[in-house]
Formats: structure tokens, sequence, C-alpha cells
């Protein structure tokens, strides 16, 4: 069913790190299997954020090459909406950095206030913010045929080394041009949703003690002796070397900070997203009038977020199974494939049985007919993860270039299919919309080089990581590249302008 919309994103731009880990250097440290994380989550290389990237920065380069592809002028631009779970400051949006930097690079071609009645603001919603920004910007939009909205989504995803996050992490940014007659997907207005509370994934501000800071230091620190030290200096220790980000408020016994890691279960996000994805899809085909069991067929192929390659893969076999019963192929389909499906009235437990079920749908994702379906509808979407790692806000992006890429590189013809986009936020949202591709795709897509920024990074050691993940190494590994911008310094606590952040622009040479 083509969408009639007549708005949607007309280009997308990536802003990648150049540093990347490959995940077979952290499976050896971690003493992992390499096949677990490369088979069975997907995972070959992790993208990092350099010493002097943050999430303002890469945004800001992510939508700097989008305004150079389309030689935008900045005073049409009339809204930059951030997506984004890394905000650097609880206030201040991020957005505003970013518009900055913005400013003035165009300041001598456009003049100082070429942003001036640009619209900025920060959405924050686990991975999904990006995803409301763009719904947002999509109805902002659709009222008026010379509005021009830029959306970008930009997240550094960390987590804490030892964790089991810890080999899906990654960095980057997405940015979309939306505007009426968009050259590569028009959106269907209306998305489906569904919201429910939960704590799967976040990230509090943390009351810690007195004693396990000074363990954090001595661990970091090992040559110093921190038993003697004072809350300031224990404070000073932890901003300049540890994965403590901020240190808020302090007292005798506690100090209250920040940590940019989450607090996490993965097996309850999984069953979280899973849950949400599925009724969000629901409500999606009740205001669409759409009937379930011709996914395969309406579609040409589904975007996710993917906090790692496989999740969608791992997350989608109940939506399969429920696909198959409305097709009434599920009889077919377990005979064929000798799976026992698990009856209700076998157990006395209700965990047994709901774990049977578990393992059930995880044999469904084992059979041939799945694999087939992984390979037209899923993996399209999922190649490019496997060499960045999870964007948090940016990952269900990624998956919809990664679509378009692959279909240019093999020829396909996309032009006026439909795609399907699922997007989950912890905390807890899904939403899930329809896009159709349009006459002007090929060309577009044919800009983005997602394949080629990838094979141009730098692979850095697992030492250098640590590092950077410690956030102790003073300056970038690589030098700052040409044309993009970067982190010039932040004021310290004993300045009375603390948090205060500078950027600066490395100038392309060639320019
Ligand atoms: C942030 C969000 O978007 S919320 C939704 C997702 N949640 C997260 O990303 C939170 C952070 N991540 C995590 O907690 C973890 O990385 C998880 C939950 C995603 C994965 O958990 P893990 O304990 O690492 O993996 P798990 O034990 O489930 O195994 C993963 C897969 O590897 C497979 N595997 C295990 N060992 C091997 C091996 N040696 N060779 C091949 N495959 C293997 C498993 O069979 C499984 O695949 P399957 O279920 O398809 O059969």
């Amino acid at each position: 069913m083509a969408i009639s919309s007549t708005v949607g994103i007309d280009d997308f731009s990536i802003y990648l790190p150049q540093l990347y880990l490959p995940i077979e250097k952290l499976a050896e440290k971690r003493n992992i299997p390499y096949s677990k994380l490369k088979d069975g989550l997907g995972l070959e290389q992790m993208a990092l954020a350099d010493a002097r990237e943050d999430t303002a920065t890469m945004a800001a380069n992510a939508v700097l090459d989008l305004m150079h592809k389309n030689d935008l002028d900045p005073c049409t631009v009339g809204r930059i909406y951030l997506g984004t779970e890394s905000a650097l400051d609880g206030a201040k949006p991020t957005a505003t950095y970013v518009l900055e930097m913005l400013s003035d690079h165009f300041a001598d071609a456009y003049g100082p206030n070429c942003f001036l009645h640009c619209d900025v603001v920060d959405l924050t919603f686990a991975c999904i913010g990006g995803v409301d920004a763009l719904q947002n910007c999509l109805e902002w939009t659709a009222a008026r045929e010379d509005r021009i909205g830029i959306v970008v989504a930009s997240d550094r995803a960390k987590y804490e080394m030892g964790s089991t996050g810890e080999y899906t992490q990654g960095a980057g940014a997405v940015a979309m041009l939306v505007r009426q007659s968009p050259r590569l997907l028009a959106i269907d207005p209306d998305f489906g949703v569904a919201t429910r509370p939960t704590h799967d994934f976040f990230k509090p501000k943390r009351k810690v003690s007195k004693q396990d800071i000074i363990r954090e230091v001595i661990d970091l620190l090992p040559d110093l002796s921190a038993e003697d030290y004072s809350l300031g200096e224990l404070e000073d220790k932890l901003t300049n070397g540890s994965t403590t980000t901020g240190v808020l408020d302090c007292n005798e016994r506690f100090l209250t900070i920040h940590k940019d890691t989450p607090v996490f279960d993965g097996p309850y996000s999984n069953e979280s997203y899973q849950a949400r994805i599925r009724e969000a899809l629901m409500d999606y085909r009740r205001r669409r009038g759409q009937q379930p069991g011709r996914l395969s067929e309406e579609y040409a192929a589904l975007a996710f977020h993917l906090p790692y390659a496989y999740q969608a893969r791992r997350m989608f076999s109940e939506i399969y199974m429920e696909e198959l019963k409305a097709q009434r192929q599920w009889e077919a389909f377990t005979e064929r494939n000798q799976l026992d499906v698990p009856c209700a009235d076998d157990y006395e437990d209700r965990e047994q049985y709901l774990n049977k079920c578990g393992e059930f749908l995880r044999s469904v994702t084992k059979t041939e007919d799945y694999r087939r379906f992984v390979e037209s509808h899923l993996a399209p979407g999922d190649w490019a993860s496997s060499r960045v790692g999870n964007l948090y806000s940016g990952s269900v992006f990624l998956s919809l270039m990664a679509i378009l890429e692959a279909a240019h590189h093999s020829d396909e013809d996309l032009s006026g299919q439909d795609l399907l986009v699922l997007a989950y936020g912890s905390g807890s949202k899904a939403k899930v919309f329809g896009a159709t591709v349009q006459p002007g795709w090929r060309e577009v897509t044919a800009g983005f080089d997602l394949q080629l920024r990838l094979n141009n990074r730098q692979e850095i050691d697992y030492d250098t990581y640590e590092k950077l993940h410690r956030c102790i190494l003073p300056d970038n590994v690589t030098e700052h590249e040409q044309g993009t911008f970067f982190l010039a310094d932040v004021h310290d606590s004993h300045d009375e302008t603390e948090g205060v952040r500078h950027y600066g622009y490395a100038a392309n040479v060639l320019a």
C-alpha cells in the first residue's frame, strides 16, 4: 500500500568517528568466544569517539555534511532538532552547541545571524529521541511547502568495562533533511506507538559513598595512595580521570555523581523491546486498517533500532510466527521444520512453560524459512551496524541508510516500494511507521558513501580503547580530520563558568 504522504526525508548524512576497535580484540581481552559476538550478536567492529569528539561535534559534523551536499542556505533552515541520550548538560540543549559551531562556520558567507531564526531543541527518550524529533518535524513541514527542517540523532553508546553491554558500544550521528516532495523517502504520517514505563535501561544520578570513590580512584590511578584525599581532591581526580563525567553535589559522606554509562538489565530490555515493537506494530496496523499476514509482501525491507546488529533477527520471531498463523501456514511450517509447539497443559509451573516458549521462539529463528526471511528483509538493514555498534538514537536511521545503500550496490530497484521502520527506546516506547522509496532515491543514495566511510577508518588497539573509555587521553588519537569540528576545551571546576565548552574547526585545506 504506497503511502500518500508528501513529506519525508530528502537526504541523509552520517558522521562516523575515525576510530574503531575490532570486536575480536575485545573478545580476546574479556575471554569471550569471538564466535559468540560475531555469529551470535553480529558484532565485528566498534566505532569509538576520539578524545576531542562528543555528541555535539558528531551532530554538527553530520549536519555540516548534509548542508554542503545539498547546498543549503542556513537562513532557510527553520529547525534543527536533536535526538540524543548523551546530552552534554542538564539544562542547556546540546543542539545549541551544534548551532554555535554551524553559525561560526557559515558566518563569513551568510552573516553572524544566519541561524538566528532557527528553532533548536534536544529530544530525549533513550534510543527513540531521534524518531520523536523526526515525527515532530514531519508534522511541522507538512503545514507549509517552504519549510525545511533538519533532524539529527547523535550519541555515544558507552557501557561499563566488563559488562554485557561493553561489546555493543558505538558512536556517531545521522542527520536528515526533512521537507515536502522529498527525493528519498515519503513518510506515512500515521505512526504506531506503544509506551509503558519500565526500568530496563536508564542513567540515574547516583549517590556513591566516599569509600567507593576512593576505590575507583585507586583502581584508576594505582600509583597514588588515596586514603588521605579530601572530597574536593577526590572530585578533581574523578572529573579528570574516570568514567565519571561530572560531580554535581557533595557532602561529608556521599558524592552524587552523573555517570555516562547506564544501569541496565539486558534480558529484560530485550523482552521490553520485543513487546513494545509488537504492540506498536499492532497500533500501526489498526491506524492503517492493515491485517497481519502480508508483511513480507507489503514491505521490501524492515529497518530496526539495532542495539547490536542481530537484534532484529533475534527479536522478530514472535511477529514472524503470528504472520504465518495469519496466512494459515503455521502448521505446515512447524511440520516442515519438525518443531514441537509447547502446550500450556503440559506444564504445571507457569514459569517453566514461559521458558519453554522462549526456547521455542529461538528454535523458530534457526529454521531455513526464517533464515530466508532474514536474508530478504532484515539483513539489508543490519550489515552496517556490525561495523559500527550501537548508535542509540541514530541506530534506526543507520539501518534505513544501510537498506538503501545495499539496494543501490546490488542494482535493485526500490522505487515505489515501502519500507517499515521499527524503533525502540528504553524506558520504554516503540514507534512503527512506513516510508515509500521515491523515484530519485538512487541518485541521493549514491552520495551516502556508507561503506566507503567504514572502510576508511583507523583501527586502534585494546590499550588505546581502554584509555579512551576512561577519558584519560588529553588529545585525539588521530589528527583532527580536515573539514570537521572538534572539542577544544571545557572550563573546569575551578572556573566560575564551569562546564562551558569551546569548539574548533579543522579547516579543509582543499576548500
Ligand atoms: C539499549 C537498547 O536498545 S535495549 C535492547 C537491547 N539491550 C541492550 O542492548 C543492553 C546491553 N546489552 C546486553 O545486555 C547484552 O549484550 C545482550 C542482552 C543484548 C546480549 O546478552 P548476552 O548475554 O551477551 O548474549 P546471549 O547469551 O543472550 O547470547 C547471544 C547469542 O549468542 C549465541 N552464542 C553464544 N555463544 C556462542 C558461540 N560460541 N558461537 C556462536 N554463537 C554463540 C547465543 O546462542 C545467542 O544467540 P541466539 O539466542 O540467537 O541463539
